[in-house]
């Protein structure tokens, strides 16, 4: 019987480079996309004429228009945005995916209703079954072959192996956790702390301070995830530490870039007019704060990236209330 194929559902940078390294790998692999001329240029020409323009897309990745045979799966990889994965799921519907593992890549909270991706994945489909893969990884980098180490979170370190032993391949090394909680929360926060550190890099605040920024960043992630059930080993991981330290400090990180340019002046509207790429933290800063009211945790540094993205402050006169803040230990 021939080998099932791992779906990528959302043809993006990061659905592309994902499809391309498991293809690598010696997996079968279906890209289902949304545009029809991406899906054919990618049979006809192995490249996304939209993302990654330049990788040539392994041989083993089929891309397609829609979810046929998605309910025939080895896994399932969600690959949209965060704000898109209710829809999209939706689209697919429950029947298909009863049963599945379904990897949740997107690092995200939902607007509205605060929920993570694997709470929208247990409404939309009670029988599948949750995997998060986050941690510090450029598509680009991926798709290039470059060594890229990430976190696997499942319900249970035994089924967190079995999906690392699918994804793994010479340049790309899953780790196993059980932690799926602290995980998304991980990638979903770090996007917001990208933000400050590039709006501090923006307004040529200074290296100590991006820096700064970026510890106390980490503290605060701890109390808000703790609080919501994640653990402090996937903060000091991959997920956490890792993913934190390449967004709060690279231009290629587009939470970074969308902060750098609003502290270079720049309004929100302004860079979404623009045409900016995805900056997911621009969406979950809402929910992250709304999150921390809920939990009764301090999180001064979200809430100043809410006030940077509301247009009530710039971000130095930001920075300047933070360093007034009381003065406390570590
Ligand atoms: N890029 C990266 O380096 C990494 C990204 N991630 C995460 O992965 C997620 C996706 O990011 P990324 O791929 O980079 O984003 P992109 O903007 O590159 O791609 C998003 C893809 O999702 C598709 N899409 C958007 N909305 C919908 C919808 N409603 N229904 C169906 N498809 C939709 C887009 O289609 P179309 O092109 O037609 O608009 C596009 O193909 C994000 O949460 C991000 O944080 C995680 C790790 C690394
Ligand atoms: O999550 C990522 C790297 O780990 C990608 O970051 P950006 O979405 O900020 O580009």
């Amino acid at each position: 019987m021939s080998e099932k194929s791992i779906y990528v559902v959302g043809a993006g940078a990061w659905g592309s480079a994902l499809a391309h390294t498991l293809g690598l790998g010696g997996r079968s692999v279906v890209l289902c996309g949304r545009d029809d001329v991406a899906i054919r240029t990618i049979n006809e020409e192995r490249r996304n004429p939209h993302y990654l323009k330049t990788v040539e897309m392994d041989a083993r990745v089929t891309a397609q228009l829609g979810y046929d045979g998605i309910e025939a799966a080895q896994a399932v990889l969600l690959v949209v945005p965060a704000q898109a994965s209710r829809a999209v799921l939706a689209e697919i519907g429950a029947d298909r995916l009863a049963g599945q593992s379904i990897i949740l890549c997107a690092k995200g909270l939902e607007k509205d209703t605060l929920k993570r991706q694997s709470e929208i994945l247990a409404e939309a489909c009670p029988t599948a079954h949750a995997f998060v893969l986050s941690g510090p990884s450029f598509a680009v980098d991926v798709a290039q072959g470059k060594p890229t180490a990430v976190t696997l979170a499942g319900k249970s370190l035994a089924a967190a192996h079995e999906i690392v032993d699918l994804l793994a391949g010479p340049t790309f090394r899953p780790y196993s956790s059980d932690d799926i909680v602290g995980v998304e929360l991980a990638g979903a926060l770090k996007n917001i702390y990208a933000l400050a550190c590039g709006a501090v890099d923006g307004a040529d605040l200074g290296l100590s301070a991006r820096s700064s920024i970026m510890a106390r960043a980490f503290a605060e992630m701890g109390p808000l995830v703790e609080a919501m059930g994640g653990t402090k080993e996937s903060l000091n991981g991959l997920a956490g530490l890792g993913d934190l330290t390449l967004s709060c400090t690279a231009r290629e990180s587009r939470n970074f870039d969308f902060g750098y340019r609003l502290g270079a002046g720049e309004s929100v509207d302004e860079i979404v007019a623009s045409g900016a790429k995805l900056a997911e933290g621009v969406h979950s800063s809402p929910v992250g704060l709304a999150l921390a009211e809920k939990y009764g945790v301090e999180a001064p540094i979200i809430k100043a990236v809410n006030a940077l993205l509301r247009g009530e402050a710039p971000i130095d006169s930001l920075v300047a209330q933070l360093m007034r803040r009381p003065l406390r230990s570590e």
